[in-house]
């Protein structure tokens, strides 16, 4: 009797009613936990009500017009303009090119970008302990080493390139295979940046590449999940997710804390005067790097090998999605181009390689129209619709040069994909991707006299690569917490391409990849690419 009068409630529409009842109790939730943006200020979305809340909360797939139109109305002319809270995401200022260096002059007291990361990644729960989002280490070490230790770390990717490609695509030179693109990537990338992270040996170990890709992938999910619930429900949920990212933790650490352990042993021994380590020459990796950053900076908490096992992870995290998105678009407007573009970046590749007798940063650098193919790639694939998400975290707030007042918490961003677009802000076809659009300037610039030279303006030209960012160029964010990671990143990609376009043949792709937008990201579609490894590396036709 029981059953059937409990059985009776469950009714598709009570069910239907139930679910619909829980989102909107979610959404308010929402609404009126996070700090909301002054309503004196222009709003995209439905508007600024409760009404317009809930619809706001729901319109998943209505951010890129609303950024779109707010760019046209409120950035063109310089003013601040709210992208309203879609499912959980916060309501973002979107602050207009003209107030950029306004936005990056600003201290990390009073406007934060780690807070800021910290919250969108949900720091309490995803990196096994707060502290490590809290206090991002692992972003100042990156920050203070990469660039001066760029030559070890080129001559160690360029070591590691053709074995790393050819795990993945194979020694077949008969016939032609058909691989998912984007998972060729993820597994291709995790061995590249793990070499710089902690050497030869583990990031060839499979098992240990398994963990910290996996991390990765609990990291994105614990954000996802999370969005779908009021943050009350926040300390349990999260810590069941981030019961995952300790588990992958705990499984890299088997890895990687003995070889910490000795590292930190054999740097003792050696700064100790001990003879056997005489000839010893510490490894220029990303845990000697932790240590002696820490060392040199009294940072006694972060010299401890367990920590600096932790913080591998977050770079993890920051380089494989973000360096396998990339890699993804430019191989596949590489392969539905005109096929001229992939015979001349073969016939760059293969002569600067020749030239230099091997990659090196002088000869990576010269390597104009493979970097102008991958800045562009960037520009016309935008992975989300804003970027340099930053937080105010002045108690007080901060008033902006329009005279608006922000209050503590507001989360403010810039508009990349209307400004990745923009026919005033670019050459003419901005809405097309041209492969050479960087290139052609400096290949004329290169090829000029030392007396034409004087006169061109070769400062514009060195602005126009990979690494550079500006405030109409935010794949890699701007200012002073753009990402680091961008002058490994630069060399890698030149390499893993050379090596694939020079040792395979592919087929030409007949469509350009479809994407599709998930709230304020921009997703690829799954693309099978079909390849084939060369009998002898490409040669110019004499
Ligand atoms: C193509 C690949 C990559 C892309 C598109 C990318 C993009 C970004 C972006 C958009 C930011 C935020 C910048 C801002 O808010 O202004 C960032 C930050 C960061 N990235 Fe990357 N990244 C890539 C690869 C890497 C790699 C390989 C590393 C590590 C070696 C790395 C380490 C970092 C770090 C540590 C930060 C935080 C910097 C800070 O807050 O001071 N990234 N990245």
């Amino acid at each position: 009797m029981i059953y059937e009068e409990t059985a009776s409630y469950l009714t598709l529409p009570t069910f239907v009613g139930a679910i619909a009842m829980y989102l909107l109790v979610v959404t308010l939730h929402h609404t009126l936990d996070a700090p909301q943006p002054p309503t004196s200020i222009p709003w995209q979305g439905y508007g600024k009500g409760w009404i317009a809340g809930v619809r706001n909360f729901f319109a998943l797939s209505k951010g890129k017009e609303w950024l779109e139109t707010g760019y046209e109305k409120y950035s063109k002319k310089g003013n601040i303009f709210v992208l309203p809270a879609t499912l959980g995401m916060q309501a973002e200022v979107v602050v207009p090119r003209s107030q950029m260096r306004w936005l990056l002059d600003q201290p990390d007291s009073v406007i934060s970008t780690s807070e800021a990361h910290f919250d969108i990644l949900q720091g309490d729960y995803s990196f096994v302990e707060p502290i490590i989002l809290r206090d991002p280490y692992h972003e100042h070490v990156i920050h203070k080493n990469l660039v001066r230790n760029l030559n070890a770390v080129i001559s160690q990717t360029a070591e590691e390139v053709p074995a790393s490609v050819e795990a993945i695509y194979g020694t077949d030179t008969e016939n032609y295979q058909n691989f998912d693109v984007m998972e060729s990537f993820f597994r291709m990338i995790p061995r590249l940046i793990n070499r710089m992270m902690i050497g030869p040996v583990l990031c060839r170990e499979q098992k240990y590449l398994d963990s910290v890709y996996s991390f990765t992938k609990d990291v994105i999910r614990t954000q996802m999940f999370m969005l779908f619930f009021p943050k009350v429900f926040h300390p349990v949920l999260g810590r069941l997710l981030g019961m995952f990212s300790t588990y992958h933790y705990w499984v890299s650490s088997r890895f990687t804390l003995p070889l910490i352990k000795k590292r930190l042993e054999d740097i003792k021994k050696k700064d100790a005067g001990d003879p056997d380590y005489a000839t010893w020459k510490e490894p220029s990796d990303f845990v000697t790097w932790s240590y002696r950053t820490a060392q040199a900076e009294g940072r006694f908490d972060e010299m401890r090998p367990v920590r600096i096992a932790e913080r591998i992870l977050p770079i993890n995290f920051a380089a494989i999605h973000t360096t396998s998105l990339t890699c993804f678009e430019t191989i596949t407007r590489i392969l539905s181009a005109e096929p001229s573009v992939l015979e001349s970046l073969r016939e760059e590749a293969h002569r600067i390689y020749h030239e230099e007798g091997g990659w090196t940063k002088q000869g990576l650098s010269r390597m104009h129209r493979m970097d102008s193919t991958i800045r562009e790639s960037q520009r016309v694939s935008p992975i989300a619709l804003t970027f340099v998400q930053r937080k105010i975290i002045a108690k007080d707030g901060i008033t902006t040069p329009e005279g608006v007042h922000l209050k503590y918490g507001t989360l403010l961003t810039c508009p990349w994909w209307p400004l990745a677009f923009d026919e005033e802000l670019h050459e003419e076809g901005a809405t097309e991707f041209d492969a050479f659009r960087y290139s052609r300037a400096k290949e004329e610039y290169d090829a000029m006299t030392p007396e034409e030279k004087e006169k061109a303006n070769a400062l514009k030209l060195r602005q126009s690569g990979i690494v550079t960012t500006s405030d109409c160029h935010l794949p890699f964010g701007h200012g002073r917490h753009a990402c680091p990671g961008r002058f490994f990143v630069s060399h890698e990609l030149k390499m893993i391409f050379a090596h694939l376009l020079l040792n395979y043949d592919f087929k030409h792709l007949a469509a350009k990849p479809e994407k599709m937008w998930i709230v304020r990201f921009q997703v690829p579609l799954p693309v099978n690419i079909e390849f084939k490894r060369r009998k002898t590396t490409w040669q110019p036709v004499v």
